[in-house]
C-alpha cells in the first residue's frame, strides 16, 4: 500500500495495532487491543463490526462510502440479465453437451429452453438511493427500463445524482406493487432486516424478480424459498449464499463479489488509508460511522490534544479548566456531537504533558483521548 511512508509499519497481530484496515471479516466477537485507535471498513457495510461496542471503547470506525458503488451497480445489471434469460442454464447446456453430433444443429434445436425476456420496458424498483441505489437506478433508465425509487432519507447528494427520469415512490408498497424486478440497497439495519418477507411479497406481482446485493439478513430466507417454490416469485438474484438459498430452484447466488473489481478493492483501500492517515496524523475524522466527522485542517507546529467523549454537559469547561491549571492558552478548538458521542480537538501553544494528558483522561465520559506532536 504504497500510500503508507516509513513512520508506518505492517503488523498482522491484531492485539498490536493501532488501526484495523477491515473487509468483510466478523469482528463481532474480537476482543480489541489497548493501542487500537481506529477500524477502517474498506467498503460501506460496517455490519460486521461492533460500533457501540467501538465508540465505548474510544475506537473510531470508519467506512469508505461510494468507494465500490460502480462494481455493485455492474453486478445488478448482469444480476437482471441473468434473472431476464436463462443464460446460466444455457451455458451449462452448451458445456454438457457430449454425443458426437453436430452440436451447432443441436443448439438451433435446444435454444427455445432457455429463452427470456428483455429488460426494456419492464418497471424497476430500487430501494434505497445511497451510493449504490441511484447508480443502478440511472443505468437501467439507459436500458430503457421503467424506473422507480424509494428512500425516505434520501441525502440532498443523491438527490442530485439521480436522474430526472427516476419516479418517486412515496412508500415502499408501491414498488412492491407496480414493478418487475425488485432491487434493495439499504444498509442491514433493525428495521431493515427482514423487509422483504412474505407479507412484501404478497403484495408484488406473480413473477416478479427480486435482486439481493446488499445483505442476506435483509430477505427472509424461509420465505423466498417458499415464494420461489409457488411460482411467485421467478427469480432471487443475491449475492449472499446461505444453507436455504444456495440449492433452490430460481434462485441465482453469486458468493459476495459485487465489491471484486480490482477498482472497488483499489477505491476502498486508497479512501481508508487517507482517512486512517488524516485522523491519526491531524486528528480529523472523515466518514465515521460511530463518532461525528470533523475536520480541523492539518496540524501546524501547536501540539494537538484529541478527546472521544460522551455528549453531556460541561465537559468542555473541564478540558479547559485544567488546560489552564497547567497554563495552557488554547491556540484553537473545535467540538462535534453525534448523537451519544462527542469529539473535542484543541491546539494548545506549549507542551502537553503526559500528567495533563492523563487528567483529561480521567474526566468522567472521556472515552480516548490523544495527543498529536
Ligand atoms: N454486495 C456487495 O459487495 C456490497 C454490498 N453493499 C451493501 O449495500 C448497502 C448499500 O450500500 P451503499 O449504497 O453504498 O450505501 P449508502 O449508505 O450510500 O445508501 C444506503 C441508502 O439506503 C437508504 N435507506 C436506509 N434505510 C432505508 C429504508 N428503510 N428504506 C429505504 N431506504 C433506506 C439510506 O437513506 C441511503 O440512501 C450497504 O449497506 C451494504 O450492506 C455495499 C457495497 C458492496
Ligand atoms: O469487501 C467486500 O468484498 C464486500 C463489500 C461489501 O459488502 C460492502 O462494502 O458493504
Amino acid at each position: 500500500m504504497g500510500q503508507l511512508d516509513a513512520n508506518y509499519e505492517n503488523t498482522e497481530n491484531a492485539a498490536d495495532a493501532d488501526v484495523i484496515l477491515v473487509r468483510s471479516a466478523k469482528m463481532h466477537e474480537m476482543e480489541f487491543g489497548e493501542n487500537l485507535k481506529a477500524i477502517a471498513r474498506a467498503g460501506a457495510g460496517v455490519n460486521n463490526i461492533p460500533l457501540d461496542r467501538c465508540a465505548e471503547e474510544g475506537i473510531v470506525v470508519f467506512n469508505t462510502p461510494g468507494a465500490n458503488a460502480n462494481g455493485v451497480k455492474e453486478l445488478v445489471i448482469a444480476g437482471m440479465l441473468l434473472a431476464a434469460r436463462d443464460i446460466v442454464g444455457g451455458i451449462n447446456w452448451v458445456k454438457g453437451y457430449d454425443e458426437d453430433g453436430d452440436i451447432a444443429k443441436a443448439a438451433e434445436k435446444k435454444k427455445k429452453a432457455f429463452a427470456g425476456t428483455e429488460l426494456k420496458g419492464k418497471k424497476l424498483g430500487v430501494i434505497g438511493l445511497g451510493a449504490i441505489g441511484v447508480l443502478v437506478a440511472n443505468a437501467a433508465t439507459h436500458l430503457g427500463m421503467e424506473v422507480y425509487g424509494y428512500d425516505p432519507y434520501v441525502s440532498v447528494d443523491s438527490a442530485w445524482r439521480l436522474s430526472r427520469n427516476i419516479h418517486h415512490a412515496k412508500t415502499a408498497d408501491e414498488i412492491y406493487k407496480e414493478c418487475d424486478y425488485i432491487t434493495i440497497h439499504v444498509p442491514a439495519l433493525e428495521d431493515t432486516k427482514g423487509m422483504i418477507n412474505k407479507d412484501a411479497m404478497g403484495l408484488m406481482k406473480d413473477g416478479v424478480v427480486i435482486l439481493n446485493f446488499a445483505r442476506d439478513v435483509l430477505v427472509d430466507q424461509k420465505d423466498i424459498v417458499e415464494a420461489l417454490e409457488s411460482g411467485k416469485v421467478h427469480r432471487y438474484v443475491t449475492d449472499f449464499a446461505t444453507q436455504e438459498i444456495k440449492g433452490a430452484d430460481g434462485a441465482i447466488v453469486i458468493p459476495h463479489l459485487g465489491a471484486s473489481t480490482e477498482e472497488s478493492e483499489d477505491n476502498c483501500a486508497k479512501m481508508a488509508v487517507a482517512e486512517i492517515r488524516d485522523f491519526l496524523e491531524n486528528g480529523n475524522i472523515t466518514h465515521s460511522v460511530n463518532y461525528p466527522d470533523c475536520n480541523v485542517g492539518v496540524r501546524g507546529d501547536a501540539e494537538r490534544i484529541t478527546i472521544l467523549h460522551k455528549n453531556i454537559p460541561n465537559m468542555i469547561g473541564q478540558f479547559t479548566t485544567l488546560l489552564a491549571q497547567e497554563d495552557l492558552n488554547i491556540a484553537l478548538m473545535t467540538n462535534k456531537s453525534r448523537k451519544e458521542y462527542a469529539y473535542t480537538v484543541i491546539d494548545v501553544d506549549g507542551i502537553v504533558s503526559d500528567e495533563v494528558a492523563a487528567k483529561i483522561k480521567g474526566v468522567s465520559g472521556v472515552l480516548g483521548v490523544r495527543v498529536i506532536r
